[in-house]
């Protein structure tokens, strides 16, 4: 039997290449495109998990929740399309598809986050990633960047720019923001204000794996397969700026 962490990497790489033949050739674009994207994505995804892992359980974005998963000993953690605005926009590479396992003992245990448009799919592996280029360009050498949201950038982007000695750059998708800072085109990730469980799992088991400090604003561990799923703030980051970015964002967390 394929291994948890292979499935969840052959799972977001075969929705990414459906996502990509969406794109190319469905005649959609925007909301359509995205609405599509989602749909079919999850499809594919949830139907692999159904006959590949009929026993675990399944929380994802696209589908309802029926609790299930409370009770379970392992739960996958999909969300089909992250950045569903960038992928409805042509060109934009920064979009992703994230599979994630949840084990009740052990908490996250595999991750995949492809990003389609780069042709490239991100394992919770001990592999070292080269420095890459693709998402963001080239930064000014030598200076750090913190990567946020473009279209709900936290409160204390610049400030955590200024404790990094740094600068921001705003990008789509959690995961490609997460994945930007693994191939070393960001050293920082911060969101706040608004997330859901399946924006991050799959980035934090990536990153985590990768070397890379992943948790709330105010210090704390992220913690998945809640009953609520809102889980609205995170940072993911080389572990040298770690002390630097919390000594802005505990602020304004109210620690
Ligand atoms: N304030 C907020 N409330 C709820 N979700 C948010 C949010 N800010 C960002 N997100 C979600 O986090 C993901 C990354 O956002 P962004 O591109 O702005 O960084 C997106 O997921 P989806 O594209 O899967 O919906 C987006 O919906
Ligand atoms: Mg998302």
């Amino acid at each position: 039997m394929t291994d948890d962490r292979a499935l969840a990497g052959e799972l977001a790489t075969a929705a990414g290449e459906l996502l990509l033949d969406i794109r190319r050739n469905s005649g959609l674009s925007g909301r359509e495109l995205g609405d599509a994207g989602d749909r079919q994505a999850d499809d594919l995804i949830l139907g692999r998990l159904a006959e590949e892992r009929p026993d675990d359980a399944v929380l994802s974005e696209e589908s309802a929740d029926d609790k299930s998963r409370l009770g379970a000993s392992r739960v996958w953690i999909v969300d089909p399309v992250d950045g569903t605005r960038e992928y409805g926009t042509t060109d934009r590479t920064d979009w992703a598809v994230h599979v994630a396992l949840w084990s009740a003992t052990d908490g996250l245990i595999a991750g995949a986050v492809a990003l389609p448009a780069l042709g490239v799919t991100y394992l919770d592996d001990d592999t070292a990633v080269e420095p890459a280029e693709g998402l963001a360009s080239r930064p000014r050498s030598g200076v750090p960047r913190v990567v946020v949201s473009s279209s709900r950038p936290p409160a204390f982007a610049d400030e955590v720019a200024a404790a990094m000695g740094g600068e921001v750059l705003q990008m789509g998708s959690a995961g490609a923001k997460a994945m930007a800072v693994v191939r070393g085109e960001a050293e920082a990730y911060v969101h706040a204000g608004g997330q859901y469980e399946w924006d991050s799992a799959a980035p934090v088991a990536v990153a985590k794996a990768k070397g890379l400090w992943c948790g709330r604003i105010d210090g704390s561990p992220l913690v998945y397969n809640n009953e609520d799923t809102y889980l609205p703030d995170l940072i993911i980051c080389r572990p040298e700026y770690t002390e630097a970015i919390l000594t802005v964002t505990t602020e304004g967390a109210g620690g």
